[in-house]
Formats: C-alpha cells, structure tokens, sequence
C-alpha cells in the first residue's frame, strides 16, 4: 500500500489515480475491492451506487483520512483535499454560528489560533453569499433546518480553497432550489480549476457532471462520461433493479425505487 504525491506524473489530465484500492473497517469485509480509477483534474465526479456500495470509503481513501489495506492513491495536486463529510449530529452540537462554522474552513491556511486576514473575511463572506447564507450568518448551526445546515458545510468546504474538493452527498436532504445552488457553485468552482468528486445518489446530478464512477458492493462497475456510465443495464445491474424502471431521465423512480429495496419496502424487484 502507498499514498503518492506525484507532481510530474500526467498532471494535466487526473488530479487523483487509484490503482488496485483496497480499504474498509476493523473486522468487516472490504468495503473497497482493487479498484482502479481516475479523477479527472478541473472537472466534476459524480460518485453514484447503492447504499452501502462504498462511495464515502472512497472519499476517505482519496481525502487521506482512511488508509488503504492495499493499492495506491496517486494524488497530482499541491495542498490538502477538502472533504465535506455527511452532517453530524456532533458538529450541529456545538455552539457555532454558520459564520464560525464557514470561518473554520480557514483553518486549513490560518489553524485555529492566528487571526483572520482580510483575505480570509473576504473567501468567508463570499462563501457564505454563494451559498445564499449571509442572512443566516449569524444563527446558530444547530438552529438552522438541515437544508441550510447543509449549505453551510458545503461553504465550509469551499472555504478552505482547496483544488480538490470531496462531498459526501452535498445536497441529501436539501430542497430544490437548495439543490440547484449548490450543483450550480460546485459547477463554478470546477470551471475555476477546482478538482470536486461528489457522492450522490441523484442520478439527475450525477448526468450533469463530467465524469461519473459506478460503484457496487465496493467495486467499480462502470467509469467515464455519465450519459455512458449511467445506461439502464448498468443501473439494473447495481441496483439489482428490473431494467424497466432503471433508466437514467427517471432518474426519481429509479432513487425511489433502489430505496424502497434496501428499505425493504419492495420486497420483489420484479414488481417495483
Ligand atoms: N465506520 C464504519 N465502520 C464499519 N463499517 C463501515 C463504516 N462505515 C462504512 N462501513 C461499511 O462499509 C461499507 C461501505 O460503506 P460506505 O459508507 O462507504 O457506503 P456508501 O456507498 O457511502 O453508502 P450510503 O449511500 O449509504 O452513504 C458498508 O458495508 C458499510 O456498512
């Protein structure tokens, strides 16, 4: 196993390579089974699959945070990734504003203890208006609904400046409008240069994006432009769905209908 920082090697096409990953958790099966994969530089990664398929893991492994049991992650850009983990009920604890919270994505540059520059106030304040949060700057997180919870993790993440940028799910949870702004500043930030790797199990999303990795059962079924990856057989053959309901432009059946299987709500694939 070995995580590599690589500045020479092909680093005008993949921020991120992984050969061979294998990783998981004390005493469970791999949730990640030699997977090889790329993360294209400046672009948009959409990470779909089923619950349990290992798209966090996957996150962990690329963000440094979760070492692999076998493999390599060659990573071709300077700096810390940013991950924007699933929300905790931890974090919404604490006695943080949403200004607080989006602040400590400055710590990356600052740590805890230095004072802000007007560099950092500016990223912060224009974080926070991306996000449409400066009218809730002031409120406590663990006050606000988790739809703005969740902007206001995702403007932490943005924060922090980082060329690669990870969510876990940024928009679970979240309205539509809610929804289309963050996939709209995510989309800005890759044109900005900025490597993002989403989770995500909205299919809808996932098609927007340039690049997408199906995941099934820790492994990597398909790779490439979404449109490709994301065919009726693939989705069928992920969610053990019937080929008739997993079409990628419905996208809502097939999300509701993958859940309503791992829920145990549809206990028949044949009658979704
Ligand atoms: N902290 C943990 N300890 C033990 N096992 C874990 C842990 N986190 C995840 N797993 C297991 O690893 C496997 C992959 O989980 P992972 O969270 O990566 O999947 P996922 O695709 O992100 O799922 P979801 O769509 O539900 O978020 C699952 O079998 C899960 O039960």
């Amino acid at each position: 196993m070995s995580t590599n920082h690589d500045a020479d090697h092909d680093t005008d096409r993949d921020a991120v390579r992984l050969t061979g990953v294998a990783a998981g958790y004390p005493r469970r099966p791999p949730a990640l089974r030699d997977l090889t994969a790329r993360l294209p530089r400046a672009r948009r990664t959409a990470v779909v699959g089923p619950n349990g398929a290992g798209k966090s893991t996957l996150l962990g492994v690329v963000a440094g945070v979760l070492r692999p049991a076998a493999g390599t992650v060659t990573r071709h850009h300077p700096g810390r990734p940013a991950l924007v983990a699933q929300r905790s009920a931890a974090a919404d604890a604490l006695p943080l504003t949403v200004r607080d919270a989006v602040t400590m994505g400055r710590w990356a540059h600052r740590g805890p203890w230095r004072p802000l520059t007007r560099h950092d106030r500016a990223v912060v304040r224009d974080c926070l208006d991306r996000l449409g949060l400066l009218d809730l700057a002031g409120r406590q997180l663990g006050e606000l609904s988790g739809g703005q919870r969740q902007r206001a993790l995702v403007a932490q993440g943005l924060a922090q400046e980082s060329e690669l940028l990870l969510l876990d799910e940024p928009a679970a949870g979240v309205d539509l409008a809610a929804s289309r702004r963050i996939s709209a500043v995510l989309a800005a930030a890759s044109e900005r240069g900025v490597t993002v790797v989403q989770a995500t199990h909205d299919l809808d999303e996932a098609l927007r994006a340039d690049h997408c990795l199906l995941l099934a059962d820790g492994r990597q079924l398909a790779a490439g432009p979404p449109a490709d990856v994301l065919t009726p057989e693939a989705l069928a053959r992920a969610w053990g769905l019937p080929r008739s309901v997993a079409t990628a432009s419905n996208a809502a059946t097939v999300s509701n209908a993958s859940n309503g299987l791992v829920n145990g709500l549809v206990s028949d694939p044949s009658c979704p």
